[in-house]
Parts: structure tokens; sequence; C-alpha cells
């Protein structure tokens, strides 16, 4: 079987009701990073317990588009976001929102594992210390408990929850990160190529755990792997050069695209 036809067969099937939410709505984003425009008046919905992934070639502003959605970008000092961005209808860029808050309601998991060099059990306890959500321990070792148990991590770490997070392999340090984003009862998860630095058995396992969490989370997820975008995701967007090309059920976009410049993407003429 061709790698097109690979791909095409995940993706049969890959569809969002017609009646899901709009968990974030986001409408003529543009982005500049000094003088140099990265994302050009971008409109995209991000539909409640859906997979969106963002794909297309290296620089076209899929991180950006993804760091907008937790004003991520607001720690990148030349950056500059313009357009709006809503969760559930407000504004997260208006003055009043509290960037801690809307961080810890819409989590993020990157590239590269990236565990703190403390316990696997404090990697987790972190965020819901800062934000108060435990009353006790009882409370904090359930929020572990549960939060490692749906990042598909409990059994394989159960009983040395007092040992290093770096010490774990990579792609269960990836699932300690995911569980570390739950940790904060987040409702969007944000995934910035999560499977690029590990092995195809980790990164099937995340994969599978992508597909669970969605019951539970609404996810958008950075890829390059157009096979990737096909097994997890229900929409995919293409960028190319800050635009947002194209939009729509992940079965459309991967059999059957309007736009040629996706079309050549997915058949990997370029990118
Ligand atoms: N911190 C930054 N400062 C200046 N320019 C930036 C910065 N981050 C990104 N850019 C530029 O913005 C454009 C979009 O980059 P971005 O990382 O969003 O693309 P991408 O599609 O995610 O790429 P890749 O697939 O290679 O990660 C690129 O031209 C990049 O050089």
């Amino acid at each position: 079987m061709s790698v097109a036809e690979d791909i095409a067969q995940h993706a049969r099937g890959q569809a969002s009701p017609a009646d899901a939410q709009v968990k974030m709505e986001t409408r003529n984003v543009n982005v500049f990073y000094g003088e140099k425009q990265a994302l050009f008046d971008v409109n995209l919905d991000i539909r409640q317990n859906q997979v969106t992934a963002l794909i297309g070639p290296s620089g076209c502003g899929k991180s950006t588009y993804l760091r907008c959605l937790n004003r991520m970008n607001d720690v990148v000092d030349i950056a500059r976001v313009s357009g709006s961005i809503k969760l559930d209808g407000d504004d997260i860029y208006d003055p009043n929102v509290d960037v801690v808050e809307i961080r810890a309601r819409i989590g993020m998991v990157f590239q590269k594992p990236n565990p703190f060099p403390k316990s696997i059990y404090d990697n987790i306890a972190y965020g819901p210390r800062i934000h108060g959500i435990a009353n006790n321990k009882k409370e904090m070792d359930e929020i572990v408990e549960t939060s490692l148990q749906r990042a598909g991590l409990w059994d394989e770490v159960k009983d040395r929850l007092g040992e290093p997070g770096t010490g774990l392999s990579g792609g269960q340090q990836q699932r300690l990160c995911i569980a570390r984003a739950i940790a904060v009862s987040p409702e969007v998860i944000l995934m910035d190529e999560p499977c690029s630095a590990l092995d195809p058995i980790a990164t099937a396992r995340i994969e599978e755990l992508i597909d669970e969490l969605k019951e539970n989370y609404t996810i958008a997820i950075v890829t390059h792997s157009m096979q990737q975008a096909a097994r997890v995701s229900q929409r995919t967007a293409f960028f190319h050069l800050g635009i947002l090309v194209e939009e729509g059920d992940t079965e459309q976009i991967f059999t059957n695209p309007t736009d040629e410049r996706t079309q050549d993407y997915i058949t990997g003429r370029f990118g």
C-alpha cells in the first residue's frame, strides 16, 4: 500500500459530528515577530472533545498558532498577537484575564518531554499545589493517581512515585508531562509535536492516549506526521506560509482536499 493510501485509510471515518460545540474560536489572528508577520488572518474553530490537527510545512506557523491559544506567545518579547481568541466565548486576551489561570485551563505538552527535576509524585503535584487545588495529602494523592491513570502511566510507576521523573523512558516522560498537564483539570490540551522525540512504540502509546483523552478534553496537536494526523484527529487544519489554507474533517482533508496546495502537501510534493 502506498503512503498516501495508508493515510487515506486511517483518515476514513475521522470526522467531527455536526453538533460538536466550539470550544475555542479564533478570528482574524495575526502574529508578528518584530517586523515579520508569521500568521495572516487565521479563522479557525477548535471543537470540543475533538482532536484538531495542525499540519503544514516547516515554518508555516503551526506552533505560532498553537501558542496563541494559551498565550504562550506572551513570553516571546518580540511577538505581537492581534485578532480575537475566545475560550467558551470569553476573550482570553482581555486585560482582566489571569494568564496563569488561562494556562491551567489550556494546558500544553511540548515536543521534548520536559519533566521537572523532581520525583514522579512532585511532577504531578506541582501544579495543583500552585493553584491550591488539593486541601490535604489524601486529596493530593488522589489527584496524582487519577492524573497518572488518565495518562496511562499509573501501573508503570505506582511503586516508585518517589523516584525522579527524569529516570523514566522518553515515552514514559511524555506521558508524565501529559499527566502533569491533566493534574490541574484543564479543558483544552495543546500538544506541539508530542511524539517527535519518541520511538514508534512510544508514539503508538501516546496516539492511543490522545484518542482516549478526547473523551474528557479538547485537543489541538501540531504534527509533521500526516499518518499521525489521520490516525488521531477528527479535524485537520493545513497551514502554508502563515496562511490557513484549508480546514475540515480529517477524512475530507486527506481524501478530497479542495485546495491544490493541500493536495500537494499531503501527497508529499512539498514540505
Ligand atoms: N521566537 C521567534 N522569533 C522570531 N521569529 C519566529 C519565532 N518563532 C517563530 N518565528 C518565525 O515564525 C514563522 C513560523 O514559525 P513556527 O515555529 O510557528 O512554524 P512551524 O510551522 O511550527 O514550524 P516547524 O514545523 O518547523 O516547527 C517562521 O518563519 C519562524 O522563523
